[in-house]
């Protein structure tokens, strides 16, 4: 099994693979030889997972060519915003079997694509080929083996159930779906709703502020979700509803934190220089806003915070802009 990206989640998740088949060899790629030095010699990768201690079977290398050799199963965990450029230098290395999941929640600056659609576009793959894990998985907890449940989409039902029990670890239970379009936009609009939440929290608001933004966000994440295709049941699970509780809940998400950060007043280029991991919402926020527009889907709190990100309304501005809306039904479903 091959897991390219060793930040948190990618080496996080080759620690649950490698949990689930001790017998199997879990190979990352790391961009840095010095971080795959560190996973296969001395079984940690601190600076994302601190003193974590990596199974036996878990290794790494800079070589891409060594990493994907021999693999039944490609992991993806880049920032998504990097993925289709590494795609086409990786595509003749993948073998022809091989099943490609992406663990990645942001949609693509400029083509609004979701990163399953900029795989098949750019490795020319069948979607049973292709699969999606989402849900509430903050890498920390799973890394420091917190019981977990999580989402694993392919439209072909026995993959995912083949990837599922490919990933079934003692503290990480999977479960299965054919909702790709909506398990991957759970995970992609989460973050725009935590940056928002970590913005009110800045602001010194309290749960009833957090609360409605999170119900309202789900509101709007299964509007644009059944635009695109997928189903509403999705987002009351656990790739919506699940992890937009996480988090916004907790102070592991990087999302979370750069809104704190941004509502107490910080510049979002000073955000930018604090934060040393991936907070996909911040780049994928436009392309959620331009995907909603174009097909007529209104998501006042996403557009709200575009407009935070890009200068145009401040942060003590966004709660009476959103509160200032028509009033209307809590159940409608319009766009
Ligand atoms: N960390 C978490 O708790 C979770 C993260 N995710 C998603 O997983 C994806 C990866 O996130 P993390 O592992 O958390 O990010 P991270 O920031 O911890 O690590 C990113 C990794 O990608 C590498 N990288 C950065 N720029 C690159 C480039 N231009 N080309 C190639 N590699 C590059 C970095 O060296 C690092 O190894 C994101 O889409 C994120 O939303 C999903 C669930 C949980
Ligand atoms: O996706 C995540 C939890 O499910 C991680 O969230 P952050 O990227 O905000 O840390």
């Amino acid at each position: 099994m091959a897991v390219l990206g060793s930040g948190s989640w990618g080496t996080t998740f080759a620690k649950v693979l490698a949990d689930a088949a001790p017998d199997t060899d879990v190979m990352l790629w790391s961009r840095r030889p010095e971080v795959a030095e560190e996973i296969s010699v001395h079984h940690r990768n601190s600076r994302y997972l601190g003193d974590t201690l990596l199974p036996g079977n878990v290794s790494a290398s800079a070589v891409i060519d060594a990493v994907l050799a021999d693999s039944d199963l490609v992991v993806l965990a880049v920032p998504a915003q990097t993925l289709r450029a590494q795609l086409p230098a990786w595509r003749p290395l993948i073998p022809p079997h091989a099943v490609v999941v992406s663990l990645m929640k942001g949609l693509e600056v400029g083509t609004d694509a979701r990163m399953s659609e900029v795989i098949a576009e750019e490795l020319a793959l069948p979607p049973e080929r292709i699969a999606v894990l989402s849900g509430p998985n903050l890498a920390m907890e799973i890394a420091r083996e917190e019981p977990t449940a999580s989402v694993v989409a392919c439209p072909d039902h026995d993959t995912a159930t083949w990837i599922a029990a490919a990933c079934t670890a003692s503290y990480f239970r999977p479960y299965t779906s054919t909702d790709v379009i909506g398990v991957e936009i759970g995970g992609i609009v989460k973050n725009v709703i935590a940056l928002a939440v970590g913005i009110c929290e800045g602001r010194r608001m309290g749960d009833n502020t957090k609360a409605s933004v999170i119900t309202r966000g789900l509101a709007e994440t299964t509007r644009l979700a059944v635009a695109l295709g997928g189903r509403p049941e999705t987002m009351a699970g656990l790739a919506g509803m699940g992890d937009l509780i996480a988090t916004c809940s907790s102070a592991l998400s990087r999302n979370h934190t750069a809104g704190h950060l941004l509502g107490q007043g910080l510049t979002l280029d000073q955000v930018t220089v604090r934060m040393n991991q991936t907070a996909e919402g911040i780049k994928s926020a436009q392309a959620v806003l331009d995907s909603a527009t174009k097909l007529g889907v209104d998501m006042p709190i996403t557009a709200s915070v575009v407009a935070v990100l890009q200068g145009r309304l401040s942060v003590n501005d966004l709660g009476p802009r959103l509160l200032a809306r028509n009033l209307k039904p809590e159940g409608d479903h319009a766009p």
